[in-house]
Protein backbone atom coordinates (compact mmCIF):
# COMPACT_ATOMS: atom_id res chain seq x y z
CA UNK A 1 0.00 0.00 0.00
CA UNK A 2 1.25 3.18 -0.91
CA UNK A 3 1.91 6.05 2.14
CA UNK A 4 -0.48 8.42 2.31
CA UNK A 5 1.39 10.96 4.08
CA UNK A 6 3.03 11.69 0.33
CA UNK A 7 -0.39 12.89 -0.49
CA UNK A 8 -0.96 14.56 1.78
CA UNK A 9 2.10 16.87 2.20
CA UNK A 10 1.29 17.37 -1.96
CA UNK A 11 -2.64 18.36 -1.08
CA UNK A 12 -1.14 21.04 2.46
CA UNK A 13 1.40 22.34 -0.22
CA UNK A 14 -1.03 23.18 -2.71
CA UNK A 15 -3.81 24.50 -0.10
CA UNK A 16 -0.80 26.19 1.26
CA UNK A 17 -0.14 27.84 -2.12
CA UNK A 18 -4.16 28.76 -2.16
CA UNK A 19 -3.53 30.43 0.90
CA UNK A 20 -5.79 28.21 2.57
CA UNK A 21 -3.50 26.57 5.00
CA UNK A 22 -1.14 29.69 5.57
CA UNK A 23 1.57 29.60 8.94
CA UNK A 24 -0.17 26.19 10.89
CA UNK A 25 -3.53 26.65 9.63
CA UNK A 26 -5.24 23.51 9.12
CA UNK A 27 -4.97 20.05 9.63
CA UNK A 28 -5.16 16.74 7.03
CA UNK A 29 -5.58 12.93 8.07
CA UNK A 30 -5.87 9.98 6.17
CA UNK A 31 -7.00 6.45 7.15
CA UNK A 32 -5.20 3.25 6.51
CA UNK A 33 -6.55 -0.46 6.22
CA UNK A 34 -6.56 -1.02 9.80
CA UNK A 35 -8.69 1.51 11.09
CA UNK A 36 -6.14 3.69 11.96
CA UNK A 37 -5.27 7.38 10.51
CA UNK A 38 -2.23 9.36 10.27
CA UNK A 39 -2.82 13.52 10.98
CA UNK A 40 -0.50 16.11 10.61
CA UNK A 41 1.40 17.03 13.85
CA UNK A 42 -0.19 20.46 15.56
CA UNK A 43 1.88 23.23 15.02
CA UNK A 44 3.95 22.70 11.72
CA UNK A 45 3.99 25.17 9.07
CA UNK A 46 1.73 23.21 6.03
CA UNK A 47 3.47 24.77 3.34
CA UNK A 48 6.96 22.00 4.44
CA UNK A 49 5.74 19.62 5.93
CA UNK A 50 7.91 16.11 6.07
CA UNK A 51 7.10 12.01 7.15
CA UNK A 52 8.09 13.32 10.41
CA UNK A 53 5.12 16.12 11.24
CA UNK A 54 2.36 13.12 11.41
CA UNK A 55 1.19 11.22 13.65
CA UNK A 56 -0.47 7.80 13.55
CA UNK A 57 -3.79 7.05 15.66
CA UNK A 58 -5.10 3.66 16.36
CA UNK A 59 -8.98 3.12 16.94
CA UNK A 60 -8.33 2.85 20.48
CA UNK A 61 -6.93 6.25 20.51
CA UNK A 62 -3.42 4.72 20.70
CA UNK A 63 -0.70 7.09 18.92
CA UNK A 64 2.42 6.60 17.01
CA UNK A 65 5.03 9.40 15.99
CA UNK A 66 8.17 10.05 14.50
CA UNK A 67 9.37 11.57 17.87
CA UNK A 68 7.81 12.09 21.29
CA UNK A 69 7.67 15.86 21.32
CA UNK A 70 5.19 15.77 18.45
CA UNK A 71 1.87 15.90 19.15
CA UNK A 72 -1.20 15.41 17.10
CA UNK A 73 -3.15 18.14 15.61
CA UNK A 74 -5.61 20.33 18.08
CA UNK A 75 -8.54 19.12 16.16
CA UNK A 76 -8.09 15.51 15.67
CA UNK A 77 -11.10 15.02 18.03
CA UNK A 78 -12.60 16.28 14.59
CA UNK A 79 -11.14 13.79 12.52
CA UNK A 80 -12.04 10.88 15.07
CA UNK A 81 -15.28 11.79 15.09
CA UNK A 82 -15.87 11.89 11.11
CA UNK A 83 -14.11 8.63 11.01
CA UNK A 84 -16.58 7.12 13.12
CA UNK A 85 -19.38 9.04 11.81
CA UNK A 86 -19.20 8.51 7.96
CA UNK A 87 -17.08 5.51 8.29
CA UNK A 88 -16.73 4.99 4.36
CA UNK A 89 -14.43 7.80 4.96
CA UNK A 90 -10.90 7.91 3.88
CA UNK A 91 -9.54 11.19 4.67
CA UNK A 92 -10.70 14.70 6.57
CA UNK A 93 -9.32 17.65 5.35
CA UNK A 94 -9.74 21.14 7.26
CA UNK A 95 -8.46 24.29 5.85
CA UNK A 96 -8.56 28.06 7.06
CA UNK A 97 -9.60 30.59 4.39
CA UNK A 98 -10.64 34.03 4.30
CA UNK A 99 -14.02 33.41 1.99
CA UNK A 100 -14.89 30.63 4.71
CA UNK A 101 -14.88 33.24 7.51
CA UNK A 102 -16.50 35.56 5.35
CA UNK A 103 -19.63 33.35 4.38
CA UNK A 104 -19.94 31.74 8.01
CA UNK A 105 -21.04 35.49 9.33
CA UNK A 106 -23.36 35.75 6.15
CA UNK A 107 -25.75 34.62 8.86
CA UNK A 108 -26.79 34.09 12.34
CA UNK A 109 -28.19 30.50 11.87
CA UNK A 110 -26.58 26.90 12.38
CA UNK A 111 -26.65 26.65 7.97
CA UNK A 112 -25.83 28.53 5.64
CA UNK A 113 -28.01 28.38 1.97
CA UNK A 114 -25.28 27.81 -0.92
CA UNK A 115 -26.09 29.00 -4.15
CA UNK A 116 -27.82 26.75 -6.83
CA UNK A 117 -24.75 25.76 -8.72
CA UNK A 118 -23.59 23.10 -11.05
CA UNK A 119 -20.40 22.90 -9.00
CA UNK A 120 -23.03 20.89 -6.34
CA UNK A 121 -22.66 17.78 -8.31
CA UNK A 122 -19.20 17.26 -7.49
CA UNK A 123 -19.92 16.96 -3.26
CA UNK A 124 -23.06 15.17 -4.66
CA UNK A 125 -25.42 16.60 -4.80
CA UNK A 126 -27.21 15.61 -8.25
CA UNK A 127 -30.46 18.04 -8.56
CA UNK A 128 -32.19 20.62 -10.16
CA UNK A 129 -31.77 23.63 -8.70
CA UNK A 130 -30.66 22.25 -5.60
CA UNK A 131 -31.56 23.46 -2.11
CA UNK A 132 -28.51 22.86 -0.70
CA UNK A 133 -27.72 24.11 2.64
CA UNK A 134 -23.98 24.01 4.47
CA UNK A 135 -24.02 23.22 8.29
CA UNK A 136 -22.56 26.15 10.35
CA UNK A 137 -20.72 25.35 13.77
CA UNK A 138 -20.36 27.48 16.51
CA UNK A 139 -15.89 27.69 16.94
CA UNK A 140 -15.45 26.68 20.67
CA UNK A 141 -11.76 27.00 22.49
CA UNK A 142 -11.90 23.60 23.63
CA UNK A 143 -11.67 21.87 20.10
CA UNK A 144 -13.65 18.83 22.15
CA UNK A 145 -16.90 21.12 22.24
CA UNK A 146 -16.96 21.79 18.58
CA UNK A 147 -16.64 17.65 18.07
CA UNK A 148 -19.66 16.80 20.74
CA UNK A 149 -21.66 19.46 18.96
CA UNK A 150 -21.41 18.46 15.52
CA UNK A 151 -21.53 14.55 16.43
CA UNK A 152 -25.29 15.62 18.46
CA UNK A 153 -26.64 17.48 15.65
CA UNK A 154 -25.21 14.54 12.72
CA UNK A 155 -26.63 11.96 14.42
CA UNK A 156 -29.89 13.17 14.50
CA UNK A 157 -29.88 15.39 10.97
CA UNK A 158 -26.61 14.00 8.20
CA UNK A 159 -25.84 16.39 6.33
CA UNK A 160 -26.55 16.38 2.34
CA UNK A 161 -22.96 17.30 1.61
CA UNK A 162 -19.58 15.79 3.21
CA UNK A 163 -18.13 19.19 4.56
CA UNK A 164 -19.04 21.74 7.67
CA UNK A 165 -18.12 24.92 8.58
CA UNK A 166 -17.01 26.18 11.72
CA UNK A 167 -17.77 29.75 12.31
CA UNK A 168 -14.77 32.47 11.97
CA UNK A 169 -12.78 29.21 11.41
CA UNK A 170 -12.61 27.02 8.05
CA UNK A 171 -13.99 24.47 6.79
CA UNK A 172 -13.73 20.08 7.05
CA UNK A 173 -14.60 17.62 4.40
CA UNK A 174 -13.98 14.02 4.54
CA UNK A 175 -14.46 11.68 1.86
CA UNK A 176 -14.05 8.22 0.28
CA UNK A 177 -10.42 8.50 -1.12
CA UNK A 178 -8.04 11.62 -0.53
CA UNK A 179 -8.15 12.53 -4.39
CA UNK A 180 -11.70 13.39 -3.51
CA UNK A 181 -11.29 15.22 -0.40
CA UNK A 182 -8.70 17.50 -2.50
CA UNK A 183 -11.24 18.00 -5.01
CA UNK A 184 -13.62 19.08 -2.02
CA UNK A 185 -11.87 21.14 -0.69
CA UNK A 186 -11.14 22.88 -3.84
CA UNK A 187 -15.44 22.45 -4.96
CA UNK A 188 -16.28 24.16 -1.69
CA UNK A 189 -13.91 26.84 -1.28
CA UNK A 190 -15.03 28.13 -5.22
CA UNK A 191 -18.78 28.32 -3.90
CA UNK A 192 -17.48 30.35 -0.67
CA UNK A 193 -15.34 32.45 -2.93
CA UNK A 194 -18.50 33.00 -5.29
CA UNK A 195 -20.82 33.79 -2.46
CA UNK A 196 -18.44 36.40 -1.06
CA UNK A 197 -18.09 37.87 -5.12
CA UNK A 198 -22.37 38.07 -5.53
CA UNK A 199 -22.08 40.11 -2.07
CA UNK A 200 -19.37 42.26 -3.49
CA UNK A 201 -21.14 43.09 -6.58
CA UNK A 202 -24.75 43.35 -5.38
CA UNK A 203 -26.71 40.28 -6.87
C1 LIG B 1 -3.18 29.21 12.88
S1 LIG B 1 -3.70 28.51 14.38
C2 LIG B 1 -4.97 27.41 13.87
C3 LIG B 1 -5.24 26.34 14.90
O1 LIG B 1 -5.74 26.88 16.09
C4 LIG B 1 -6.21 25.31 14.37
O2 LIG B 1 -7.45 25.85 14.08
C5 LIG B 1 -5.69 24.60 13.16
O3 LIG B 1 -6.36 24.45 12.16
C6 LIG B 1 -4.32 24.00 13.20
O4 LIG B 1 -4.08 23.37 14.41
P1 LIG B 1 -3.09 22.13 14.47
O5 LIG B 1 -3.03 21.77 15.94
O6 LIG B 1 -1.77 22.58 13.91
O7 LIG B 1 -3.70 21.05 13.63
ZN1 LIG C 1 -8.50 24.89 12.39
Amino acid sequence: MIDPRDELIAAASYFYSQRWMVGTAGNLSARLPDGSFWITASGKSKGQLSWDDFVQIYPDGKLESANTDLKPSAETAIHQLIYRLFPKSQACYHVHSIEANLVSNFVTNEVVLLPPLEMLKGLGVWEENPICEMPIFRNHLEVSRIADDIQARFELNPPKIPALLIRNHGVTVWANSLEMARNYIELVEYIFCYMVNTRRIGI
